[in-house]
């Protein structure tokens, strides 16, 4: 379905959670390995993108020492507003992080109830607090009383279609002060599989008055707008939709004010690829660098024809030398 350039003209375009105006209404979503510093930077650089979100960081991580080696909370000044996402769920553990975090700078600090890995939930965080609200409610009390900045909170509809909680989770989460909640509408057992269905958010935000945001399959500007016309939403957050296509931020603009849509060509996107690579070479080793460019290129060459050959020989390569000469392979004959 498209929408009417009238409609698309009065669909919001900003929010506000707390005193912090997040415009324009469509967010980076945070992706572990992959929205780091320096891909945050590459998108807000492209434009169309009001909000960005550091990788989940386990609360236990959140000490000086361990800051110094992983890195996932290292940020630049033109990343604001900046939310810093933590994982865990011992209140008194995940209050104390949240106060460190403040104090590092975040803008909003946001509570991961969502991941699905095995290896967060076996620890009891992530998607596992769906299974236990009284405790998620005591860590979201918890961090609300020990921060002055706005405290948001990401999570899925439920641990499996059997125990759908995404309209309990959320109104727990709003009487525990919580400023504003994202909806990753899928549960945990479908990790990310199936369809992420938006009804759940609409539903959510319904049921509550905070600014509610919906994640979930938006892979092209008029995803973005029809999820924001059909739920009523205040902000759509988009993910993978941005590794495969990270220019969506800016098209969606383009769309709103009825402006022609940048289309890459195959030499747009061989110099993004490079540019990305320069940067990350620029502040990470080449093991680093080379690994990002991997997880990268999954998504972002999806759909063109001999994509997988090229993801395999890239995946294959050890030097950003040999993956380069690989993305020249695969993207030259297309500009031809
Ligand atoms: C590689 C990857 C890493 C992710 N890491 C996180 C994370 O650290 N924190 C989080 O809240 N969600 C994480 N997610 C979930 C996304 O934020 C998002 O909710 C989900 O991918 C659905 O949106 P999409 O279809 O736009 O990708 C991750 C997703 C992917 C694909």
């Amino acid at each position: 379905m498209m929408l009417a350039r009238e409609t698309i003209q009065n669909l919001p375009d900003s929010y506000h959670i707390g005193p912090i105006h997040i415009a324009p209404n469509m967010i980076l979503a945070p992706m572990a390995g992959v929205t780091d510093s320096v891909f945050r930077r590459v998108i807000l650089g492209l434009g169309g993108c009001g909000l960005v979100c550091t990788e989940m960081t386990n609360a236990a991580s959140v000490t000086p020492k361990a800051l110094k080696r992983h890195h996932l909370l290292d940020f630049l000044p033109q990343e604001r507003p900046l939310t810093m996402q933590l994982s865990g769920n011992d209140p008194d553990l995940v209050a104390a992080a949240a106060l460190s975090v403040e104090r590092l700078g975040a803008d909003m600090i946001d509570i991961n109830c969502g991941c699905p890995s095995p290896k967060v939930t076996g620890g009891g965080h992530g998607s596992a607090l769906l299974k236990d609200l009284p405790k998620l409610e005591r860590v979201l009390r918890a961090v609300t009383a020990a921060v002055q900045v706005p405290v948001t909170l990401k999570f899925r509809a439920g641990w499996d279609d059997a125990r759908l909680n995404y309209l309990e989770t959320a109104r727990i989460a709003e009487d525990a002060g919580i400023a504003a909640l994202t909806l990753h509408p899928r549960t945990r057992e479908q990790e990310y599989h199936g369809r992420a269905d938006w009804s759940r958010v609409a539903e959510v935000k319904r049921a509550v008055t905070i600014p509610v945001v919906g994640s979930g399959d938006v892979k092209t500007a008029e995803d973005a707008l029809l999820r924001l016309h059909e739920t009523g939403v205040d902000g759509v957050m988009i993910g993978r939709g941005a590794m495969e296509n990270p220019w969506i931020f800016l098209q969606i603009q383009q769309l709103r004010r009825g402006e022609p849509i940048f289309q890459p060509t195959p030499a747009d996107k061989l110099a993004f690829l490079n540019q990305y690579l320069d940067l990350c070479l620029s502040e990470m080793p080449e093991r680093l660098a080379l690994n990002k460019l991997k997880q990268l290129v999954g998504q972002f060459v999806v759909g063109l024809p001999g994509s997988a050959l090229m993801r395999g020989a890239v995946h294959r390569s050890s030097t950003v030398a040999a993956a380069r000469a690989e993305m020249e392979r695969f993207f030259v004959p297309f500009a031809v």
